[in-house]
């Protein structure tokens, strides 16, 4: 059978309409969350138990509406941009350019948006020199060909602290997906920014596996509708089965322990090899930033924006108990006295620094150079911002995954740091310098980038200015929030808290069916 195309079923889609709509994507997922996601959330803030998670969740859905209000970025990892292709096979492509270049054009106008400017995360030469590309290009850009005079852009911005907890597995055909998925969740700790999504994909090869779990992600959170009909295939019932079991293990918001530590699960599959079954797992944070849009020949798209009355109402304000702290006046015995689970105020002056930072100094200090910045007496806050635009002092400005700076933490003790500012579970390594140095391990919550960066008043480089985002600052604060994640005797929050929720839930039957 020949099929023939006519000139007249051909339709052109412009490069324009493509970088436009990009654009508008990419800028409209830094500061609207999707819907599905807030209602979730929302519902999730109405039963949460757990105290610590329950004030984690309202951070994070007041600063989600702060954010949709003041069109600045959810979380200052603007992230690593997705777009999944499906392009219909009459549709040509209106451009000398390739698609890649045209799409990564879009992201470019995206991330350098005067009035939203977003993160540059991207590295080039990731292996050696990893030299900041400065307009977050390239993306990462799946195509697959399908019938049709239609081309469907799935756009997203993934962070990297969710990206980094990435798992898969080419299990034998007989291994069991859920046991394996129990054994992985509680190792990915809280660096991927619980409440969030697990994406599940499974069969093909090795990489049509990693491809399934990212697309699956794409998808609205229905687990409570699918709850409510009822499971109608084995995918489905595979769905729920994980969700309550990751659940009942007592993570929780931020790994704080309690009852959301995911609001749903996506499953997509594909035929795989008799002797294969390739499953790979990739979380979504809070920060979760997903827009879909079709293009027809007729022009870009551009998203309708959100109603704010749909955000719950929740305005989060620090704890009337937390401890307002100076750190212009701070001396190891003060620290010495903070509990884990301590809810404090930071007020006064703190460094920063992150992964480029600190393997900077390490390797001055292994070549016996002078640092830029004393660390003696300071506290260091783990964070790379946002660019400020109009009058801000800085950009959102969340913390970064601390665990990452585990393999430090002793030599930046030894330089006289009394502690140190992030999110996320320490190891045991690192929690046991904290101790041995009566240091502390102070948590803010993921996801709250722009109300916690409203708590910085003043903000300089002070080294390392060409690492960008990554340099060293000086921020003054204000009524910073923080919780005591790892006390001078070296108790950590991470390790007890979900724990304790574990028991709570399966003594007390305390999740929903
Ligand atoms: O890069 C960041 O700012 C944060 C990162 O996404 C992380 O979660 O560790």
């Amino acid at each position: 059978m020949t099929v023939t195309i006519s000139e007249n079923d051909i339709i052109a889609i412009a490069e324009g309409d493509i970088i436009e709509s990009v654009a508008d994507a990419l800028q409209y997922i830094s500061y609207f969350h999707p819907m599905d996601y807030i209602r979730a959330l929302g519902e999730a803030y109405e039963k949460e138990q757990g105290p610590a998670a329950k004030d984690a969740i309202a951070q994070i859905l007041t600063n989600s509406r702060m954010c949709a209000e003041g069109h600045r970025p959810i979380c200052q990892d603007t992230g690593i941009v997705t777009v999944i292709v499906k392009w219909g096979q009459q549709c040509v492509l209106d451009s000398h350019r390739s698609l890649q270049e045209v799409i990564d054009e879009g992201v470019r106008r995206a991330y350098l948006h005067p009035e939203n400017k977003l993160r540059a995360s991207i590295l080039a030469d990731p292996a050696f020199t990893r030299v900041n590309t400065r307009d977050n290009t390239p993306s990462v850009v799946h195509l697959e060909m399908v019938p049709g005079d239609k081309v469907s852009f799935d756009v997203a911005a993934k962070g990297g602290g969710s990206e980094n907890k990435t798992k898969f597995k080419m299990m034998n055909p007989s291994d069991n997906i859920v046991d394996w998925v129990l054994e992985m969740v509680p190792q990915m700790g809280a660096g991927w920014c619980p409440p969030g999504m697990l994406g599940i994909g499974i069969g093909g090869t090795a990489e049509k596996a990693m491809v399934l779990a990212k697309e699956s992600l794409m998808g609205a959170i229905d687990m409570a509708q699918l709850k409510e009909r009822g499971p109608q295939n084995d995918i489905e019932r595979l769905r729920i089965e994980i969700f309550d079991k990751v659940n009942a293990l007592g993570i929780g918001a931020q790994g704080l322990g309690g009852l959301a530590t995911i609001l749903d699960v996506k499953i997509m599959d594909y035929p795989t090899h008799a002797a294969s079954k390739p499953v790979a797992m990739i979380p979504n944070c809070a920060a979760t930033r997903h827009a879909h849009f079709t293009l027809n020949g007729e022009g870009p798209v551009f998203l309708e924006a959100p109603k704010l009355d749909e955000w719950p109402k929740v305005e989060w304000a620090p704890d009337s108990a937390a401890k307002r702290v100076n750190l212009d006046e701070l001396t190891p015995e003060v620290v010495a006295g903070w509990k884990a689970g301590d809810r404090l105020l930071l007020n006064g002056k703190m460094l920063t620094g992150r992964d480029a930072a600190h393997k900077r100094i390490a390797d001055m200090l292994a070549k016996g150079e002078e640092l830029p910045v004393s660390f003696k007496g300071r506290m260091i806050y783990y964070v790379g911002p946002v660019d400020p635009v109009g009058e801000e002092i800085v950009g959102p400005a969340g913390p970064t995954t601390a665990t990452r700076m585990d393999k430090f933490m002793d030599m930046m003790l030894e330089q006289g740091l009394l502690g140190c500012v992030g999110k996320a579970e320490r190891g045991p390594a690192a929690t046991q310098a904290i101790a041995k140095h009566k240091s502390a391990y102070l948590m803010a919550v993921g996801g709250a980038a722009y109300l916690v960066a409203r708590a910085i008043k003043g903000s300089k480089v002070v080294g390392f200015e060409d690492l960008g985002m990554e340099a060293i600052y000086e921020f003054e604060v204000s009524d910073f929030p923080v919780t005591v994640a790892v006390d001078s005797t070296g108790e950590n929050v991470h390790t007890s808290a979900p724990l304790v929720w574990k028991k709570k839930i399966a003594e007390e039957g305390l999740l929903p069916a």
